[in-house]
């Protein structure tokens, strides 16, 4: 079996708050595993833990009790976190600077050799769409193209692991459709992704598997499918049967032995029903303008 890519261990992490030092626990005895290649997310509610997990992950805290590993190095040494890219959860960016000179600086911090550099900040800027608005200052950028430039300076050193710190918060679901396709494709080149979120119906589709954190403690595990779907139910969806039609597929599951739960309308989630749409305007008004261009010209 190949080495996780995370091995967290008995994990726990206290902090004392308040001028009384009152131990706060913000981990709680957290054992998990990333395997590599995976798309893993933690989840949990505001002030669950997921932000100090991956903090202590990246050896910017430490632990209280317990371990933490990288493809098997003790993750406190600074060498097994070369190979990690680091998007936090509230990226301060120098504002003055360019998309494009940010992504260089981050990648002559995480040391990427002097004639690498041009290659490999143009081929993370193109990764996350951001080759158009690469040469305009940061301060400039929407919430959506600062997520973008921050998963770019994450990524520039190629590294095999990449936590995201709830990636998209504050982002709208068409920017989080596009980086849920970046961390896709981050995954079809090998990498593993972990990644944080409280905005589930985002990032339902994109995971392998999740991690459920409440109050520090694991309270669930495993593959999205294997947790959501009701296991002893199936649900068979049907067009254009007739009243009578109907009634005969009832008292069939009666005869049977089985017993019909519920009717229901299959439905979109609204994420789901709101990028049709715009997808659908998008496409419209594209259509358009070629067609006033071409009448033009
Ligand atoms: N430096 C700190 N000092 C004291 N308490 C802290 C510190 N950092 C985090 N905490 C507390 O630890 C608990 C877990 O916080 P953490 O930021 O890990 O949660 P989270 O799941 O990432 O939350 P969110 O979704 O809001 O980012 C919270 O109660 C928080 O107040």
């Amino acid at each position: 079996m190949n080495t996780p890519a995370i091995r967290i261990q008995n994990l726990t992490k206290d902090f004392s708050v308040g001028i009384r030092g009152v131990k706060l626990r913000a981990v709680d005895d957290l054992c998990l595993e990333v395997g590599d290649n995976e798309i893993f997310g933690l989840l949990g509610p505001n002030g669950s833990g997921k932000s100090t997990t991956i903090k202590i992950i990246l050896g910017l805290l430490e632990a209280s009790a317990g371990s933490c590993e990288i493809y098997g190095k003790p993750s406190k040494q600074v060498d097994a976190r070369r190979s990690v890219g680091f998007l936090p959860e509230a990226p301060y960016f120098y504002r003055y600077l360019t998309g494009r000179e940010l992504v260089c600086y981050y990648a002559r911090i995480c040391m990427v050799p002097r004639a690498k550099i041009d290659d490999a900040v143009d081929s993370v800027i193109e990764l996350v769409g951001m080759s158009e608005a690469a040469n305009r200052r940061v301060g400039t950028y929407s919430k959506g193209m600062l997520q973008r430039i921050g998963l770019a300076q994450s990524l520039v050193h190629d590294p095999q692991l990449v936590m995201l710190d709830e990636p998209t918060a504050g982002v709208d679901p068409l920017g989080s459709a596009a980086i849920a396709e970046i961390v896709r494709e981050l995954k079809r080149r090998g990498k593993t992704v972990l990644l944080s979120s409280h905005l589930l119906a985002q990032i339902e589709g994109l995971c392998d598997r999740v991690a459920i954190l409440h109050r520090g403690k694991l309270v669930r595990e495993g593959r999205v499918d294997d947790l959501v779907e009701e296991k002893n139910a199936e649900s068979l969806v049907v067009e254009g049967l007739s009243a009578e039609g109907r009634a005969a597929v009832e008292a069939t599951i009666q005869a049977q032995g089985g017993r019909l739960a519920r009717i229901e309308k299959p439905r979109l989630s609204l994420d789901a029903y709101f990028l049709k749409e715009v997808h659908q305007r998008e496409s419209e008004h594209v259509a358009k303008q070629e067609e006033t261009g071409s009448q033009k010209s």
